[in-house]
């Protein structure tokens, strides 16, 4: 494979907090083009990984390169490239949804700024909110907005902490697609988590399972099933979050 088909490249990232390792020699290669899950019980280390791939965290040792530079050394440059959404934060709650894309579209110097607002509204199907003010949307509505935001400047690489945690069944469906739909044509590299494993098999090309900051899973969704003759990947899930492991199994 071309090396210009990895997009962001994370080696052996430790991360240790008051003398507790919470990310231990963590390795992943996500290419253009690809979906990759990050999954792991509650505090197996996820955001802390996100935050550093954000550039706001510093590893304790280990390095991170994006579009093939070295990130702490090339942020602005990297950031330039890169998105992010999570459902946990909030835009700024006095300004209308417009207005906060507006804003974020200037930062970024977005051309055309009013079409591509208009067309990304479109896209999550939320136009009619586009005069609301941003404090006053459910959470499921601003989580859309958030998605439009991390669309605004292009992205080649988008990273998704829980990006459908807090939608009904049926627009976490339509969101899912869109993200897939968008995803393809553009070949956008997707760093994704989730705690919804209908989420991960639907979305993810590939995923990685965290247990206490350590790689302990890798592989497709149903490479993985397979290999460890679990049920299903929640079953997988659930297995690695209680006994920290999982077997895999011969042949
Ligand atoms: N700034 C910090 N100082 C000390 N400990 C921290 C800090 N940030 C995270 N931790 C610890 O690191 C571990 C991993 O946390 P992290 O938030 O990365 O987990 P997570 O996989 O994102 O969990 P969740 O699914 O609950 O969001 C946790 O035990 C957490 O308490």
């Amino acid at each position: 494979m071309a090396d210009n088909d990895i997009l962001l490249e994370a080696s052996e990232l430790t991360r240790v907090f008051d003398g507790i390792t919470v990310l231990d020699r963590f390795s992943f290669q996500l290419r253009r083009g690809e979906v990759l899950g990050m999954l792991g019980a509650n505090g197996a280390g996820k955001t802390t990984a996100m935050n550093m791939l954000l550039g706001l965290t510093t590893p304790t040792s280990g390095s991170i390169r994006a579009f093939g530079m070295d990130l702490f050394k090339n942020r602005v440059a990297v950031l330039q490239r890169c998105n992010f959404s999570s459902a946990y934060t909030n835009l700024p709650s006095n300004l209308k949804v417009w207005q906060n894309l507006k804003v974020f579209a200037m930062i970024y110097g977005v051309k055309d700024a009013a079409k591509k607002i208009d067309s990304l509204l479109e896209l999550f199907e939320i136009t009619d909110l586009k005069k609301h003010v941003t404090g006053h949307l459910s959470a499921g509505e601003s989580t859309r907005v958030n998605l439009c935001k991390a669309l605004l400047n292009d992205p080649e690489l988008l990273l998704l902490d829980e990006p459908t945690a807090s939608l009904d069944p049926d627009i976490a469906d339509k969101v899912r697609k869109t993200l897939r739909k968008v995803q393809a044509e553009r070949g956008i590299g997707i760093l994704y988590t989730s705690h919804n494993m209908r989420d991960i098999e639907e979305v993810c090309d590939r995923v990685i399972f965290l247990h206490k900051g350590k790689v302990v899973a890798e592989g497709t969704p149903s490479e993985i099933v397979e290999k460890t003759q679990e049920r299903s990947l929640e079953d997988v899930f659930i297995k690695i979050a209680r006994s920290g492991d999982v077997e895999e199994q011969a042949g």
